[in-house]
C-alpha cells in the first residue's frame, strides 16, 4: 500500500470515545515493549507518529491512527508489565477486553511476539483469546534483527509450537529496524481490506 496520509486521530479509554466513522480497523496486541508502536511507525514510514520508548508501559490508552482515510491502526497498551500498580493493570485489562470484544469494525488482529524468546503464558492466553474472537490473526515475530539469520527458522518454529498456531494464521518475521516483513504484512492487510469491502 502506498501511504499517502497517516494521522493520529484520538486516544480512548472507553467505547464512547472510539472513532465512529465505521472504517475498518486493525489492532495490535502484545506484551509491553515488544514493539507495537514501532511496528505502526515502520508500516507508515513515520519516525515518531506512535510514541515509543525503551521503557515498557509507554502506550497507556488506545490510540487511533487513520491511514489514507481508508482504515485505522489501533495501538494499545501492552500486557505483562509488572511495574505498574495492580489497580492500573486491572483497568488496562478491562479497557482492552472491552475494546477487543465490542469493537465491531475490527477487521484483523496483529499479535506481536519477540522472536528471541518462546511466547510467554500471557502471549499464549492472548492468542487463544484472539482465536475465540474469530477475527483474522497475523502473528508477527519481531526484533528479528536481534538474532542471527541462521536462528530464524528454529525460533520461528518455537513460536509456532508454543502458541500452537493454527495453519490459517500466518507467522511473519519482522523488524521495525530493518523493515523486514513490512511488505508481507502490507500484503496481508490489503487482502483483508479487499476481502469484505
Ligand atoms: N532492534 C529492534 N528494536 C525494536 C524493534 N521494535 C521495537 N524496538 C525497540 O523496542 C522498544 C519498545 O518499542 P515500542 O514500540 O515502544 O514497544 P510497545 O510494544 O509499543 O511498548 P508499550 O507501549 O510499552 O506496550 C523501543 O526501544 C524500540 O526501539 C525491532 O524490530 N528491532
Ligand atoms: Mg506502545
Amino acid at each position: 500500500m502506498k501511504v499517502i496520509k497517516s494521522e493520529y486521530v484520538l486516544s480512548a479509554v472507553k467505547p464512547a470515545q472510539y472513532p465512529d466513522d465505521a472504517l475498518p480497523e486493525f489492532a495490535l496486541a502484545g506484551r509491553s515493549n515488544v514493539g507495537k508502536s514501532s511496528l505502526i511507525n515502520c508500516m507508515l514510514q513515520r519516525k515518531n507518529l506512535a510514541r515509543t520508548s525503551s521503557k515498557p508501559g509507554k502506550t497507556q490508552t488506545i490510540n487511533f491512527y487513520r491511514i489514507n482515510d481508508l482504515f485505522y491502526f489501533a495501538d494499545v497498551p501492552g500486557y505483562g508489565f509488572a511495574k505498574v500498580p495492580k489497580s492500573v493493570r486491572n483497568s488496562w485489562q478491562k479497557m482492552m477486553e472491552t475494546y477487543f470484544t465490542k469493537r465491531e469494525t475490527l477487521r484483523g488482529m496483529i499479535q506481536l511476539v519477540d522472536i528471541r524468546h518462546a511466547p510467554s503464558r500471557e502471549d499464549q492466553q492472548m492468542y487463544q483469546f484472539l482465536r475465540y474472537l474469530e477475527l483474522p490473526i497475523m502473528v508477527v515475530a519481531t526484533k528479528v534483527d536481534k538474532i542471527s539469520r541462521n536462528k530464524w527458522n528454529k525460533h520461528a518454529k518455537i513460536v509456532k509450537d508454543t502458541l500452537q498456531m493454527s495453519k490459517e494464521h500466518p507467522l511473519i518475521l519482522f523488524s521495525s529496524t530493518t523493515k523486514m516483513g513490512r511488505d508481507e504484512l502490507w500484503q496481508r492487510l490489503e487482502a483483508l481490506l479487499e476481502d469484505t469491502d
